[in-house]
């Protein structure tokens, strides 16, 4: 096997849960020492296709092939991975020691070894000394690094992580998070992270697999799913986006009511076809609007929130006839609200870039 090939591959997954069918025909290929999130709302399917792949849940039907060798059939105990649980699933009457342990005594490692393999996992995930104490001495943060030493102790080809940050406070899932990265980028080991936080995935993931209704609807970078949201699913499960209902009116351009806009990305649609466009908050310009810029008009400032480095603005265009009018949320940058004197009541010319304008047709989108 060539590092050009997958070393996961996901061939037409589906799983039952009686007449509930939680996974639709899933194919995903993942690559060696890939960082790899299953993103999604609850219910998606996320734990059951991570499930599947450890052979915890085995697939309704579906062909599952890791490191070149068809692992679909095989039972969880004769699979090649590591799992963290959300829940930490420590042995609670086993020392840290033996926890982190558990897979290389059952594999009959010698004692010598072990014991300096464990010594070094402990202080791979920061808790040298932790050896003899038991997990109910320890903190949810430090239990979980005492998962993650444990899953990843017999050397795995794959770290399956469960929602392993959801149940820890904030600022420890903070530091959990970059500490997770940080080891991946040392092991190398392929990682595939279950979560529902898109924040997590964004930061964490070399791609993400964002999931919906037991079925994928994109796989791709973190930076290529926020920018270029597959559906007007994805790019409203992922960060916030204004959605405005419009009408093709020609090549690279839409009507919204009175106002027409140039858009960066437009199928060859026929005039008058209904769409839906997206503009995340951040992309409305509100300074150095040069003369040729396009779509710029002018909007009333409505309700101003501050959300501490920026603040969100509530903004309607008015120029619209009979129909509703515009109305746009907009991120603006302190400096910007101080420079521009923007007020609630306020006029404030703004400017959308083309480019920065998704396009979804109607009915292509779930
Ligand atoms: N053992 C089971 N029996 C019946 N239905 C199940 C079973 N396990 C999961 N399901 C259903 O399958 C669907 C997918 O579940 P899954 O746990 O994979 O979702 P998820 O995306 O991981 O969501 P969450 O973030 O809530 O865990 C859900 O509707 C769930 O109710």
């Amino acid at each position: 096997m060539t590092d050009a090939e997958p070393y996961l591959r996901l061939e037409r997954i589906t799983k039952s849960f009686g007449p509930f069918q939680a996974l639709k025909d899933v194919s995903l290929e993942i690559f060696r020492g890939e960082f790899v999130c299953f993103l999604g709302p609850s219910g998606c399917g996320k734990t059951t296709l991570l499930r599947a792949i450890a052979g915890l849940d085995v697939q309704t039907s579906g062909r599952i092939e890791q490191g070149g060798r068809d692992v679909s059939d095989l039972p969880a105990s004769a699979r090649d991975f590591g799992i963290v649980f959300q829940s930490y699933a420590l042995f609670p009457n086993l020392t840290v020691a033996r926890n982190v342990g558990y897979g290389l005594e059952s594999r009959k490692i010698p004692r010598d070894e072990r014991t300096r393999r464990v010594a070094d996992l402990l202080e791979l995930v920061g808790l040298p000394d932790a050896g003899p104490k038991f997990p109910g001495q320890l903190s949810g943060g430090q239990q979980q690094r005492v998962a993650l030493a444990r899953a990843l102790a017999i050397g795995p080809g794959l770290l399956l992580l469960d929602e392993p940050l959801s149940a820890l406070d904030a600022r420890v899932r903070q530091r959990l998070r970059t500490e997770i990265v940080r080891l991946h980028r040392r092991l190398g080991v392929t990682t595939i992270m279950v979560t529902h936080d898109q924040e997590e995935a964004l930061t964490m993931a070399d791609r993400i697999v964002v999931m919906n209704q037991g079925g994928i609807e994109q796989v791709g970078t973190p930076l290529t799913i926020y920018r270029h949201p597959a559906s007007r699913f994805v790019a409203d499960f992922i960060g916030h986006m204004n959605f405005i209902p419009a009408l093709t009116a020609g090549p690279g351009r839409v009507r919204v009511g009175a106002l027409e806009l140039e858009t960066g990305e437009l199928d060859d649609l026929p005039p008058g076809t209904p769409v839906t466009l997206g503009v995340r908050p951040e992309d409305i310009q509100v300074r150095d609007i040069g003369g040729h810029a396009a779509n710029v008009f002018s909007a009333h400032v409505g309700e101003l929130e501050f959300l501490g480095g920026i603040w969100r603005a509530a903004l309607t265009e008015r120029s619209m006839g009979a129909g509703p009018a515009l109305e746009l949320r907009a991120d603006l940058s302190s400096n910007a609200v101080r420079d521009l004197d923007v007020a609630r009541g306020a006029e404030l010319m703004v400017a959308v870039p083309p480019e920065r304008i998704r396009v979804f047709v109607q009915g292509a989108s779930p």
